[in-house]
């Protein structure tokens, strides 16, 4: 969250104006910097990102086709998976070619998920991780960091936990309030809707006060009611400092909240810059529409089309 020390969400944005719009430009403040992150399934070359930048205090979109490698990048940097060019002890790439990824100034290469979380990167994922026996506030209260209930000595020193768990219920009941999941909260979260539990995923990411928060298609199965107040709540979380990058097809979700957009197909970024002229990109089109070429990106009929999606190609 900002402090008064931090930029403000204006002047992180202002500063996107003199960024150069190529692949893997350098950003004034890189909160995430990503070099050679490479990842092949058999023959099959997943993700092959050079370099890529991602501003503080900014909303970037991830966009591509499907299979374009957008959730095994999210995976890879997120310590979910490991990159085929990571650092080995014997052989493996040379020092200049081996994946290596900074976040807020910390080196994340090698990194367990928890302890990326731990630094501040918390991610949500496409299909929905909510665990489905606990209650919804079950699961909010897991998401939160500082349980000192979990400390070995603490758990036995009531007075050490039970203050930090009234702050984490009252901090949990003001965010379910917001995402409309308050109702639900002594509901099993297997009984939400797909759409509640992509919401109870995005409140329970924010239980950690994230510095960035990675949300793979935030959008996808959610109320059309609710898309508005959703990216309200997106916006409002940048404007009080947190970094977003979000994987999304939804390109009027795009357009509408994206400060910066990355492009990726085939495994590569292909384009970055604003929405609007990375939208109207040729080599965007190219790799997003196949055929459709005249037509605009974020046209309300190709979206009915469905023309967006290129076949996806099949996991093995
Ligand atoms: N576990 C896996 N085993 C084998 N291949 C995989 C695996 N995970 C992903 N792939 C392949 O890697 C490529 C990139 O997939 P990925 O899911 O990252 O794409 P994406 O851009 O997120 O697509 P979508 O928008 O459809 O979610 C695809 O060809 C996919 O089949």
């Amino acid at each position: 969250m900002s402090n008064s020390t931090q930029k403000t969400a204006a002047e992180a944005r202002a500063e996107l104006k003199t960024v150069a719009q190529t692949p893997g430009a350098p950003k004034p403040d890189a909160i995430l910097v990503v070099d050679n992150v490479v990842r092949d399934f058999g023959g099959n070359r997943a993700v092959d990102v050079d370099h890529l930048e991602v501003q503080r205090g900014v909303i970037t979109a991830l966009i591509g086709p499907n299979g374009a490698g957008k959730t095994t990048f999210f995976n890879l940097i997120t310590g979910f998976d490991q990159p085929s060019s990571a650092k080995k002890a014997f052989g493996g790439p040379s020092a200049d070619k081996a994946a290596k990824w900074s976040f807020n100034g910390k080196l994340l290469g090698n990194t367990a998920a928890a302890s990326v979380a731990k630094s501040g990167m918390v991610r949500t994922f496409q299909l929905t991780k909510a665990l489905s026996r606990l209650t919804v506030m079950q699961n909010m209260l897991l998401g939160a960091k500082d349980q000192r209930g979990e400390s070995f000595l603490a758990a036995f020193v009531k007075p050490l936990w039970a203050a930090q768990e009234k702050a984490n219920i009252a901090k949990a009941e003001d965010l379910l309030k917001r995402f409309k999941l308050y109702e639900k909260k002594e509901d099993l979260a297997g009984s939400l809707s797909g759409g509640q539990k992509k919401l109870l995923e995005m409140a329970r990411a924010l239980m950690s006060d994230p510095v960035m928060i990675m949300l793979d298609e935030p959008m996808a199965g959610v109320n059309p009611a609710l898309t508005q107040s959703l990216l309200g709540h997106i916006q409002s979380l940048r404007d009080e400092g947190t970094t977003v990058l979000f994987v999304e097809h939804d390109m009027h979700m795009v357009r509408h909240i994206s400060d910066w957009v990355v492009v990726m197909a085939e495994g590569r970024v292909v384009a970055e810059g604003p929405a609007d002229t990375v939208m109207s990109d040729q080599a965007v089109i190219d790799a997003y529409l196949g055929a459709h070429h005249d037509t605009d990106l974020g046209d309300d009929s190709l979206l009915e089309e469905g023309a967006m999606d290129a076949p996806k190609k099949e996991k093995k």
